[in-house]
């Protein structure tokens, strides 16, 4: 069984006055036997009436097996937080950053892109770490909802800023090459938190900036 836990582990230095941080290393455990995998590979595509027996299919299992683990693997992060010194106040927002996740009904792949936007507080974020965190959580099967809600709890919990916000757009293959085939259809979630829900302002730059 694999475990869809976040291990979370600070590395050694003075907590900030509120508990947080500012160094957190995110060491994900994903419990994967590729050799597991590749035996059931093989016997998923001989139940499917596809013959291994050809020189190039004979290592297709293997390949199917470290494929999806590698969409099912998180990377090790370290989430660094500085201190907001300038007293930086606007939003802070990353478009367009790419993922790929599994949806959890199929395991077929959704793929598309999310806008994550903060407004800072006390501290600011390494920018590259918006798109470590959406890759952490796109790392395992999902639903498009649970995914937007968890980058932005989990930003909210880890920074603590004045509010965060989360827009995903995605295709779901097994809404759009298979089922309904309802080719080109995307789907849209998002996930307010803070004044990115109740100031209506920051609310409507943050859409607004997502929409372009
Ligand atoms: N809410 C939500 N639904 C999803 C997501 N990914 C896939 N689905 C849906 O999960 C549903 C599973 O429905 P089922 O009726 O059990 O499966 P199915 O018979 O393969 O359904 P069809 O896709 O309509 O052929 C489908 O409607 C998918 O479109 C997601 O991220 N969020
Ligand atoms: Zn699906």
């Amino acid at each position: 069984m694999r475990s869809q836990e976040t291990i979370s582990d600070v590395v050694p230095d003075t907590p900030l006055p509120d508990g947080r941080h500012p160094v957190l290393r995110v060491i994900p455990q994903p419990s994967i036997d590729l050799a597991a995998a590749e035996r059931a590979a093989a016997a998923f595509l001989h139940a499917l009436g596809i013959d291994l027996d050809s020189e190039v299919m004979a290592q297709t299992p293997k390949r199917m097996a470290r494929g999806f683990a590698e969409l099912l693997e998180p990377r090790e992060f370290t989430l660094t937080t500085f201190p907001n010194t300038e007293r930086y106040d606007e939003m802070v927002a990353a478009r367009h950053i790419p993922f790929v996740s599994l949806c959890e009904h199929h395991m077929f792949p959704f793929v598309g892109f999310a806008t994550v936007g903060y407004l800072p507080g006390d501290r600011i974020l390494g920018l590259s770490k918006l798109a470590r965190v959406v890759e952490h959580f796109a790392r395992r099967p999902q639903v498009q909802e649970r995914f937007t809600a968890q980058i932005a709890r989990w930003l909210d919990e880890h920074l603590g800023p004045r509010g965060v916000g989360v827009i995903v757009d995605a295709e779901h293959l097994c809404m759009t090459i298979r089922g309904v085939r309802a080719t080109g259809a995307r789907t849209t979630t998002s996930a307010l938190l803070g004044a990115f829900r109740d100031d209506p302002r920051v609310r409507a730059e943050f859409l607004d900036l997502a929409g372009d």
